[in-house]
């Protein structure tokens, strides 16, 4: 088993799915605060699961493009480890964010083409960690959780950013390990390809992610 891959499985929001992913192995549990999204949950709802999450197993809340007041909702209701920005947050609203919020942040960057990989470096400055994510296709609805993967190819031999990033968009038990090979990724978040339709995560296909993203 390759232990040192950390996985994130996103957009959680039943308990037993929690149980599972955590005794899987996943070192990530990712909450999503964005009301269009399948997956939203309310404060009150994620912090009832904030507490069947198992000590170690970090809590990441999602937001896309947030202000200061949801953000004080979100903080404030739920105990959390972090804070994913995947909307179109600016460096310095990142910054912002982690001063005034206190908790470590990770910037999504969509990635379609080998010229989005300078947002990488951008963020590099003020996030603690980047998620390199497919770039959504133009008037989505969602700006991630589509299903949709990049070519994997253009970050191939390029694992030495200077901060510690993770893998997403289209992701699956089929696909992750060919995704981890080619892009040399120690961290992989998945969302709908643990779903059996969108925001209704599955106990079996989470227990396969983990396996497949694991294995040597
Ligand atoms: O999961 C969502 O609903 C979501 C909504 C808004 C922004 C991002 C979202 N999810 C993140 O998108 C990527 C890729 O997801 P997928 O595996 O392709 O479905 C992942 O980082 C999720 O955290």
């Amino acid at each position: 088993m390759a232990d040192d891959i950390r996985v994130k499985i996103c957009g959680l929001s039943d308990p037993e799915h929690l149980r599972v992913a955590a005794e899987a192995g996943a070192r990530y549990m990712g909450f999503v605060f964005f009301a269009k999204s399948p997956r939203h949950l309310t404060v009150e709802r994620a912090a009832e699961l904030a507490v069947s999450v198992p000590v170690g197993v970090a809590k990441v809340a999602l937001v896309v493009n947030a202000n200061d007041a949801e953000l004080e909702a979100i903080t404030t209701a739920v105990p959390l480890d972090m804070l994913q920005l995947h909307g179109k947050e600016s460096p310095e609203r990142v910054a912002e964010i982690k001063a005034r919020f206190g908790l470590p942040v990770m910037k999504a960057v969509g990635v379609a083409e080998a010229a989005d990989l300078a947002q990488i470096d951008l963020y590099s400055e003020v996030a603690d960690q980047l998620l390199i994510d497919a770039k959504p296709p133009q008037g989505a609805e969602l700006p991630g959780g589509n299903g949709l993967a990049f070519d994997w190819r253009l970050l191939a031999g390029r694992k030495y950013w200077r901060k510690p990033w993770m893998l997403a968009g289209g992701l699956t038990p089929e696909n992750v390990g060919e995704a981890i090979r080619l892009t040399g990724a120690r961290q992989v978040d998945v969302s709908s390809g643990v779903e059996t339709t969108p925001g209704v995560k599955d106990a079996g296909l989470i227990r396969e992610f983990l396996a497949a993203a694991r294995a040597d």
